[in-house]
């Protein structure tokens, strides 16, 4: 069963938690009681044996909660070291370390204090979540660095860190480590368990999130009231809705999280297994793949066979007539017409019953840029794989003929090359025009209006992270160009031009990286495009599919193996 959660941004997250107080009806203590009996109750699954218990306790909220665990460990009988800040945090926090200072000592939390005391069972980092707006530095970054391993302990911690929401120092909203470079992964803070609260945020998913996360539990602290998610039947928000949503895709076993959706329900699983949705091989639609020239047919051979196996009715392959007997081979089930030229190929889209169509792989440069016009024109759903992203990014005419049942496909270097500006900000530890100060934010303001005005829910979508993530690449990218994206990688992230996106972490499955696997992607979801799905619907479940298959078929894969893996992942869905 393909399963799903809300994500919410570390801003909408903020946003539930002031209208749930501003409602009258939940105290901010309350929630941090809540949020703090989960982390400890986990804990105590996990060890269940009486140990001892180092919890490093942060200037905010983060910390509040920190306080909370050291008292429900304490009174479980576990001996309990807290190292704590000489701050005035807000007043939820306050409270917390005021009820604990009324059962034990607070140490000042500096590395020293880390280092003194005997060896603990679990060590707690509660020093900062969803609040972080900066690197940390200092002590506190000394403190990091040597529970990421500086000292050399780095199996011993990642044995025994149970993180707060996240491991100290990872944006919430990226899954990079600010002040860091993006993809450095030397002394990462990496947490054994982390224990978030009502809904994963994107940086859980994202870049170095899933590593550093370690198993990731999702604690229902009751905000649902709260959170607004009114969608149409087709996906689109109705009057009502207040943030465009974004769903997590997911192996089965990657998240903990009791309020998962899911995304993959009976009925769609008898659809793609073609117990529902009509019986006529047209009512599965056409599927037209371009090729390219001679000898470089593998590509969009690899994209024909997925489309097919992805369930289309009709696959028809399209080289130019020069290369057309390099495509003899199987599969039989593949039709072949030769098309040379734009007038060709408006020719054939004269027949309405070609509905999707994919190009780019093998495609070569030149003859994508000359087909995609015609392709454009026709409105019909399309993907947009390699050489047609490169063709693409030289010529904004093209680009102005993009419409959102457009499907673009890139991996991070032709995202790069289509959108360059974007793909810089990505480079950048802190791009300094994108910082957003959440301490500096009427969250109670925002709160109140959750319920009321667009205006807010166009000020809450402003909204960004400490870092540019994937996904607002991804989002803004889908906006610029009003086509739907899919940004490829263990993380990939699908945008909608209006807001809605999914990411779907993949990380457990390296050896899907192989030369041809995108092209098998490309494939799969123009073969969903002509069964019919929309664009969102048909790149998600295409990714999922995808990944399904590079599991199915394990180490050693190559990308001829995944069309072939699909019928059993379609045999093993739950009708
Ligand atoms: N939002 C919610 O609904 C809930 C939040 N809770 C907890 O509250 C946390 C968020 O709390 P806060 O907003 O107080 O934020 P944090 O506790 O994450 O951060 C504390 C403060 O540290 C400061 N800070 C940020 N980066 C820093 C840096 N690099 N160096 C030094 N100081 C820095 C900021 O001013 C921030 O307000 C969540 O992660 C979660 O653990 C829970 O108590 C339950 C409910
Ligand atoms: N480390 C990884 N883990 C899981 N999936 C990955 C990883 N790296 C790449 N992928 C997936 O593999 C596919 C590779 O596509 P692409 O980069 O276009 O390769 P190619 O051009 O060789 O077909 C994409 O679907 C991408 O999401
Ligand atoms: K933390």
């Amino acid at each position: 069963m393909l399963q799903g959660s809300e994500i919410l941004t570390t801003a909408q997250m903020r946003a539930i938690e002031s209208a749930a107080m501003a409602s009258g009806r939940v105290t901010g203590a309350a929630l941090m009681e809540r949020a703090g009996a989960a982390v400890a109750g986990q804990i105590r699954l996990r060890w269940p044996k009486l140990g001892r218990a180092v919890v490093l306790c942060g200037p905010g909220n983060n910390g509040g909660d920190g306080y909370v665990i050291a008292r429900h460990l304490q009174r479980a009988g576990w001996q309990l070291r807290v190292l704590g800040m000489d701050n005035a945090p807000g007043p939820d926090a306050a409270r917390m370390k005021a009820e604990w200072l009324a059962l034990g000592s607070i140490l000042p939390l500096t590395e020293d204090n880390l280092r003194a005391g005997p060896g603990a069972d679990v060590y707690v980092d509660a020093i900062f979540g969803t609040g972080l707006t900066r690197a940390p530095e200092g002590e506190i970054a000394a403190i990091l660095a040597h529970l990421g391993g500086s000292g050399g302990d780095w199996a011993f911690f990642r044995e025994r860190l149970v993180a707060v929401d996240c491991p100290s120092g990872l944006c919430l909203d990226s899954g990079a480590f600010p002040g860091r470079p993006r993809r450095s992964g030397d002394h990462d803070l990496r947490a054994r368990l982390t224990v978030a609260f009502e809904s994963p945020k994107p940086g859980h998913l994202l870049e170095r999130g899933p590593e550093c996360c370690g198993e990731l539990v999702i604690a229902d602290i009751g905000l649902g009231p709260w959170r607004v998610r009114n969608l149409n039947e087709d996906g689109t928000p109705s009057r009502g809705i207040r943030y465009a949503t974004i769903q997590a895709i997911w192996p089965d076993f990657a998240i903990a999280d009791s309020r998962r959706d899911p995304i993959m329900d009976g009925k769609r699983a008898r659809w793609l297994r073609k117990q529902d949705g009509g019986d006529h091989k047209f009512s599965h639609g056409h599927a037209l793949i371009l090729a390219g020239g001679v000898a470089r047919g593998g590509a969009a051979r690899l994209s024909a066979r997925a489309a097919l196996r992805a369930g289309a009715g009709l696959v028809t392959l399209a080289p130019p007539a020069e290369a057309l007997p390099e495509h003899a081979g199987p599969p039989d089930a593949l039709m072949r017409w030769a098309i040379d030229d734009p007038a060709e190929l408006r020719d054939m889209l004269e027949d309405r019953r070609i509905n999707a169509l994919c190009i780019g792989p093998g495609c070569g440069i030149e003859r994508a840029a000359a087909l995609l016009p015609a392709i454009l024109a026709t409105k019909r759903g399309v993907v947009l794989d390699a050489d047609a992203l490169t063709a693409l990014s030289t010529d904004p005419d093209l680009m102005a003929l993009l419409h959102e049942d457009c499907v673009l496909t890139p991996h991070a270097g032709e995202f790069a090359r289509v959108f360059p500006d974007l793909a810089a900000r990505l480079e950048h530890p802190r791009p300094p025009e994108l910082t957003r100060d959440a301490a500096a934010t009427d969250w109670t303001r925002m709160g109140r209006h959750l319920m009321e005005t667009e205006a807010y829910h166009e000020e809450l979508a402003q909204m960004r992270g400490p870092l540019y993530s994937r996904l607002d690449a991804a989002r803004d990218a889908a906006k610029r160009c009003g086509a739907l994206v899919l940004l490829k990688g263990p993380d990939t992230v699908i945008a909608a031009p209006n807001g809605q996106a999914r990411i779907h972490s993949a990380f457990d499955i390296p050896w899907l990286a192989t030369a041809g696997a995108g092209d098998v992607l490309a494939g799969i979801i123009a073969g969903l495009l002509a069964r019919g799905l929309p664009a969102l619907d048909a790149a998600g479940t295409g990714a999922w599919l995808h990944a399904q298959a590079a599991r199915q078929v394990g180490p050693g894969l190559i990308a001829d193996d995944l069309p072939e893996a699909l019928p059993a992942v379609l045999r093993g869905l739950q009708a």
